[in-house]
């Protein structure tokens, strides 16, 4: 497949080429849906784990009347939002929808929002590519009496790779089972990435180390080796302003790092550093006193690394590691794409180190090839970039998690009995606190508020009570925030940075808190309720592999009171406790 389109995140802004068109509504489809990928692009990173989602609603006559894109995982759905900007206008008019809606929670909305505004006809890029959401909403569309077409199903068209495109970490993370990983380098025209004395700033030149700052503010985390952050002391972070800021992720196998370095800083943005089990125990308490998590390893190897940050739902990273941990990743089999920056100077030097070392390739016939290569300039620089594993085909069906463990019951650490909920797309993650359900709450005076999330709700209440007016401002501001992640990120910051705006007796109310918003959560969205009756039988675990209070851990070691409290609410569902506390919420 020749990807060269200039829409979504992956692709190259120099090789579009023109589609061919047959009649009118036929390129009218074609450009509104090459638009809903293009807008559904605008929050790339911001949606992760969620994939970027836009829709465009055309009238009649062909006029555009609204649009709308996910902004991050949480929010309001595209189509809700395109049809809220169409208004009168949905009536008969089409929807063009890049990919089809996840709808992962069963409650259909943004079903519910074409279907209520009037819609007549839907057009979608590309079928959902996780089986268990796949088909769902065209199924529920099509229920309802409107026309759906689906352009992925009918031909093989560029503009179905435009939707391919401004997904590809969901499709490559959904087959692979690890994140879609990018390595990205800069290097000399004759091949150095450093001098031989490893000094490398800069080689790629403002402009192209600008564009890298888009490829960061693209991903959910940059990762280096434990040699570049003794040699660079890099920063890691997206400086192009507003956009999403990713994680740093440091791969050490001796934790022999620097006490002084820039990634310990975490004003920004977190850092989580990798390394193998037992190593410098001392150093670790070093970089925990800092707020630095440290995951250990029995063998550090960018493989497990990968799904490891699979599993705690990382769709895409960027690698910008040196050449060893560069070659290492490659021969794991673990690097989809190369970002190539080519900057026209030569600093020779035989043991100047380049992208990629060791391989253990001795002949010509065993290099990689690179494909669907794109070549852009970037003011001095050439950029190029290219795959160095092909686009997953969709069909068959790239199989649900479910699936895959009845393959191979290997991959899967989990019993039966078991039921594992984290990420809001998961089969069961709208028992996610981050799944798009406002709940009603009682203020101190016993005014009820609406709350986009329940983890606004916790969030925020951290705050409550405090006099100090900085922590009013905190709630204001939590509460504002535009997704249950931003509120996530609020209040765990102010938390860590501002201990004194946090209510003294938090940690013995905190999982009453929690209790009662869970609870409203689960009583006023019926198909929520009976979602998790339909457990009944089967233990709850929230799978953060990290929280280790409302999650269960990575090997089981986490307290899971999240999980907890929904076996107990479920309890009292299904009457069988007598000790249902009394119901302090009303509908939304
Ligand atoms: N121009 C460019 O784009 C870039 C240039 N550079 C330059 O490259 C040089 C550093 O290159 P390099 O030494 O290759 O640095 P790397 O970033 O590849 O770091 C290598 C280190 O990664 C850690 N590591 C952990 N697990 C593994 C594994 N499974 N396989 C391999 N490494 C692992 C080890 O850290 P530990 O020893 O702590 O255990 C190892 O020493 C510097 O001069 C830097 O300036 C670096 C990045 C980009
Ligand atoms: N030298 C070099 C790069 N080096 C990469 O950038 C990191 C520094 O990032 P920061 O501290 O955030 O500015 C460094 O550790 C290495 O990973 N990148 C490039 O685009 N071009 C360059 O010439």
């Amino acid at each position: 497949m020749a990807l060269s389109f200039a829409v979504g995140a992956y692709s190259s802004p120099i090789m579009c080429k023109a589609t061919s068109v047959n009649n009118h509504s036929y390129a009218q489809d074609l450009s509104y849906i090459r638009r809903a990928a293009e807008i559904s692009d605008k929050s790339a990173g911001f949606t992760s784990p969620h994939p970027n989602f836009g829709c465009v609603i055309a009238t009649r006559s062909g006029e555009v009347a609204g649009e709308g894109y996910l902004y991050a995982q949480g929010t309001k759905p595209a189509e809700m939002l395109a049809v809220e900007a169409s208004g009168e206008l949905c009536r008969g008019a089409t929807a063009y929808l890049n990919m089809e809606p996840g709808d992962c929670h069963g409650d259909h909305t943004a079903v519910s929002a074409l279907v209520q505004a009037g819609i007549t006809r839907a057009v979608i890029g590309i079928r959902h590519p996780l089986r268990h959401l796949r088909g769902n909403a065209i199924r529920a569309l099509r229920s309802q009496g409107l026309q759906v077409d689906v352009l992925g199903e009918d031909m093989q068209s560029k503009i179905v790779e435009a939707c391919l495109l401004v997904n590809l970490p969901l499709i490559y993370r959904a087959a692979s089972r690890v994140p879609f990983s990018v390595l990205k380098y800069a290097m000399t025209l004759d091949g150095k990435i450093a001098a031989s004395s490893g000094h490398a700033a800069w080689i790629s030149s403002k402009l192209s180390r600008d564009r890298v700052f888009e490829l960061r503010g693209r991903s959910d985390a940059i990762i280096v080796g434990g040699n570049t952050v003794r040699r660079d002391d890099p920063r890691l972070t997206a400086r192009h302003g507003g956009g999403h800021m990713p994680i740093r992720i440091v791969m050490s196998q001796t934790l022999d790092l620097p006490k002084e370095a820039n990634l310990w800083d975490l004003s920004e943005v977190s850092t989580i550093v990798v390394t193998q089990r037992g190593a410098r125990r001392s150093f670790q308490r070093f970089l925990a006193s800092k707020g630095v998590e440290v995951v250990e390893f029995d063998i550090l190897n960018p493989r497990d690394v990968m799904e490891y940050f699979h599993d705690r739902g990382y769709l895409s990273i960027l690698w910008e590691c040196g050449g060893t941990l560069a070659a290492s990743a490659i021969s794991s089999g673990v690097i989809h794409k190369v970002f190539a920056f080519v900057g026209p100077k030569i600093i020779g030097g035989k043991n100047a180190p380049s992208p990629v070392a060791e391989l253990g390739m001795v002949e010509m016939s065993q290099a990689l090839d690179v494909i669907d290569v794109c070549f852009e300039q970037i003011g001095p620089d050439m950029l190029i970039s290219g795959f160095l594993q092909p686009i997953p085909d969709l069909t068959p069906t790239i199989p649900s998690e479910d699936e895959t463990f009845a393959i191979d019951p290997t991959v899967s650490p989990f019993e039966s009995s078991i039921i594992f909920f984290y990420k809001t797309w998961d089969p069961y993650g709208a028992f996610s606190n981050f799944s798009p359900h406002p709940i009603q709450m009682p203020d101190e005076d016993g005014n009820y508020a609406t709350w986009s999330s329940v983890e606004h709700y916790y969030q925020a209440n951290k705050f409550i009570g405090v006099s100090n007016p900085v922590a009013q401002d905190c709630i204001g501001k939590i509460k504002l925030a535009k997704s249950p992640e931003e509120a996530a990120r609020m209040g765990r910051l102010i938390q860590r940075q501002h201990p004194n705006l946090v209510r003294s007796d938090w940690e013995s109310v905190k999982i009453d808190v929690m209790y009662r918003a869970v609870k409203c959560k689960f009583s006023i969205y019926p198909h929520l309720n009976s979602m998790l009756l339909s457990t009944a039988g089967s233990v709850l675990v929230e799978a953060s592999p990290h929280d280790l209070f409302w999650g269960g851990g990575r090997e089981g070691e986490g307290l899971n009171y999240l999980g907890r409290l929904l076996m107990q609410l479920r309890s009292e569902f299904l009457g069988e406790s007598s000790a249902a506390s009394e119901n302090n919420c009303s509908a939304v």
